[in-house]
């Protein structure tokens, strides 16, 4: 306890590190609970990740932060704060006002947004993730920073993929996301930082709507299906691309931030739950609304992505070392998303 707290006093910027610099996490006890700050917060993972981590520790030690404004239900959830990650000295005064001792940094362009946007997706998802990992080493915290199946590329093994492997990703968001990987695991070597990191497969979610990726489609077709009972969709029905329920997705987060640090042999894991293609996913669908139809409009720029990642993802590591099990396979997640939208669908029509 006291090095924490003489590491924690130390006014220092690893900006000016010295080269026999150490960082250490902050521990705490079990009554002690983290306080955590969640970097763009409002896209499809942050709000449901506030949810669940504030059932946990409690309302008040979850910060939700975002560029944008919040929509009403958010901002009377739980503590809410405008941060922009290019910002440093906004995110020391945030870190050090609110005494956080976990970040969690969702804060990115995704792969197709990304694409359309090189030069913010760099200066998002390189230059932020910068400021990100030296406010984490300069005051103790835990560090989660997602990656993905992106962080791979066409000559990376594809089907299965293993955690470590040649990975030449050709979007700015996996070569983004590799560095995220790498500077994460050089400040957990170098400085003793506590960088966890998970790379998330395409994930599926009711309550919020993705943020501009390649596996958007699986997403999109139950809107549609619901809504038109149609869906144009922009990849071909044989793309097979790894998934996962938002439940699960989030549960792992949570799981791996909780992790002792012994069991983590690695810092960087992959984790899955199913794969499928679109015509599959189309399949098990229409064994509920059969009438349900789907057509193929193919984007090139999603295409081309698409056949750059993994197919399925082998996540053994995960299981092995902290216990990671999926609950979401397809027919649950189809099942559990119709039920969603149907419900909904139901509440509409009653007021
Ligand atoms: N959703 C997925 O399928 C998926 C899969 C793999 C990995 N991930 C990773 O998980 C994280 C969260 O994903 P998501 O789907 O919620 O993303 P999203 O695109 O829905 O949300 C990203 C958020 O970042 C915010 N943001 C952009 N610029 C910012 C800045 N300068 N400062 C602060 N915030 C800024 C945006 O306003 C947005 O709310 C990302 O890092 C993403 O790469 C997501
Ligand atoms: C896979 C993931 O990183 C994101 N949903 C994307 O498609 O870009």
């Amino acid at each position: 306890q006291p090095l924490t707290v003489a590491v924690r006093s130390i006014s220092f910027s690893p900006r000016q590190v010295t080269s026999d610099a150490s960082f250490h996490s902050v521990s705490f006890s079990e009554t002690d609970h983290p306080k955590v700050l969640i970097t763009g917060g409002l896209g499809q993972l942050g709000v449901g990740l506030a949810k669940l981590l504030r059932m946990r520790y409690g309302k008040n030690n979850v910060i939700l932060s975002d560029i944008r404004k919040p929509p009403n239900s958010v901002f009377h959830s739980g503590p809410f704060i405008y941060s922009d990650i290019l910002d440093y000295k906004n995110l020391r005064e945030i870190v050090v006002n609110n005494r956080i001792t976990w970040l969690v940094h969702y804060s990115a362009l995704l792969s197709a947004v990304g694409e359309a946007n090189v030069a913010l997706a760099r200066s998002v998802n390189i230059t932020g993730l910068h400021n990100i990992l030296d406010i984490a080493a300069e005051h103790g915290l835990r560090l989660f920073v997602p990656s993905t199946i992106g962080a791979f590329g066409p000559t990376s093994p594809r089907n299965p993929t293993p955690d470590l492997c040649v990975q030449r990703p050709r979007t700015i968001y996996g070569v983004s996301k590799v560095h995220a990987e790498l500077m994460g695991e050089y400040y957990h070597h170098r400085y003793g930082l506590d960088f966890r990191c998970l790379r998330y497969p395409g994930i599926i979610s009711a309550d919020s709507t993705p943020g501009g990726g390649t596996t958007d489609y699986a997403v999109q077709i139950f809107h549609d299906a619901i809504k038109t009972g149609k869906f144009e969709c922009n990849l071909k029905p044989d793309t097979r691309l790894p998934m996962m329920y938002i439940d699960d997705c989030l549960r792992a987060t949570l799981e791996v931030m909780e992790a002792p640090a012994d069991t983590l042999s690695m810092r960087t894991y992959n984790i899955n739950a199913m794969s499928f293609t679109p015509e599959e996913l189309t399949q098990e669908l229409q064994k509920q609304m059969p009438e349900l139809e789907v057509s193929y409009e193919i984007d090139p720029v999603r295409q081309g992505i698409a056949d750059s990642w993994p197919m399925n993802f082998d996540d053994s590591n995960a299981r092995k070392d902290w216990g990671w099990k999926h609950d979401y396979d397809l027919p649950e997640l189809v099942q559990t998303m119709l039920n969603y939208f149907r419900e909904e669908t139901r509440m509409a029509r009653v007021n």
